[in-house]
């Protein structure tokens, strides 16, 4: 049964719009969604309605300092497992028992670092706090390059951005439209779906140019943007967790790697913990997704699974179409 809507999440709700994003919805060109009712092409990129009014916010509102780190990620590339990553590497000296008493143990990672466009914009009360925000303060969007607001830019903050093969992202997005199930989704059988995601149509797609748009700039600004994948995550995780410490400001000490400060940092961020603990098998985030959601299997390759060689064939095919003449690949 679709879910009637009012229990569908907040951010994928479509009343409570402003004015002022309404009219510019009126000028957007529009599509129905795989994952809500409408996305809305805006600077050449889709998002969801509520996504959109907290764009223009952040766009309008929104001032980085150079302290800042922001996490940007395609959706579904791993972005609440970079979130524990960060948030445990930044707070290491505060909270030194990783096992005892961390954040992490009873808050799920969209809570300790929130969305810039899907929480913090999309909520006024929030706003005015982030100036009290110690620094470095950390965020997270999922905003094209193109659209980052202009402080972003301008300012000297980091941006980790991280990116997925593209065939485990769109099965990881296909696996979540379908949890839930929305009233007036128009696309949820997996061949619709990818069709869809080919075209761009996707949840801040087009995928590929949201990928391309990072990875120039992190060839320019390799000191401002460090460009990180999933699968190197998982391939070797305390060579990329040594890499981010560097590029955020912290590196590790040889004393640290000596104690095992590492291997504690992934542990505990692992699948395996945080999908079992208690705060991520129960409960919901403010905008309405259930914790649980963020953990399905978290494995590389699982596209395997789903796509026939055609399809794999076909999302290879644009990959290296878009990506390939620029020398990157998944
Ligand atoms: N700790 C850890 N380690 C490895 N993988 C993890 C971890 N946490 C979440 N995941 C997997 O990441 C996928 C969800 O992506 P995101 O967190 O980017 O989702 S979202 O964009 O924030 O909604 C989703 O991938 P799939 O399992 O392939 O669907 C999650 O299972």
């Amino acid at each position: 049964m679709p879910q009637a809507n009012n229990i569908m999440p907040k951010y994928l709700q479509e009343s409570e719009v402003s004015q002022e994003c309404k009219d510019l919805i009126a000028t957007l060109p529009m599509e129905k969604g795989w994952l809500a009712s409408h996305l809305h092409q805006y600077q050449g990129f889709w998002h969801i309605t509520r996504q959109l009014q907290g764009v223009l916010s952040c766009q309008k509102h929104f001032n980085a300092l150079n302290s800042d780190i922001l996490i940007v990620t395609t959706p579904k590339s791993g972005t609440t497992w970079l979130k524990a990553w960060t948030f445990a590497l930044l707070n290491r000296h505060k909270y030194p028992k990783m096992f005892e008493n961390h954040p992490l143990l009873t808050k799920n990672p969209h809570f300790l670092v929130p969305f810039l466009e899907l929480d913090l914009y999309n909520d006024k009360d929030l706003v005015p706090n982030l100036n009290s925000i110690p620094s470095p303060r950390l965020f997270s969007t999922h905003l094209p390059y193109v659209s980052l607001p202009k402080s972003v830019i301008d300012s000297d903050c980091k941006i980790v951005y991280l990116c997925r093969d593209p065939k485990d992202a769109f099965i990881s997005l296909w696996h979540f439209t379908n949890e839930l199930k929305m009233e007036g989704t128009c696309a949820n059988s997996l061949e619709d779906s990818l069709e869809k995601f080919c075209n761009g149509v996707s949840l801040c797609g087009p995928f590929w140019d949201h990928v391309l748009g990072y990875w120039k700039e992190s060839l320019d600004q390799p000191k401002k943007i460090m460009l990180m994948r999933y699968e190197e995550m998982k391939k070797n995780p305390s060579f990329v967790l040594k890499e981010l410490a560097r590029f955020v400001g912290c590196p590790f000490s040889k004393e640290e790697e000596d104690e095992g400060v590492i291997d504690d940092i992934l542990k505990l961020c692992s699948f395996k913990i945080l999908s079992n603990l208690e705060v991520n098998k129960k409960g919901k985030l403010s905008s309405g997704e259930e914790h649980r959601a963020f953990f399905r299997c978290g494995k590389v390759g699982d596209f395997k699974n789903y796509l026939t060689i055609e399809m794999i064939e076909k999302l290879d095919m644009i990959t290296e179409k878009k990506l390939g003449h620029y020398g990157f690949r998944f």
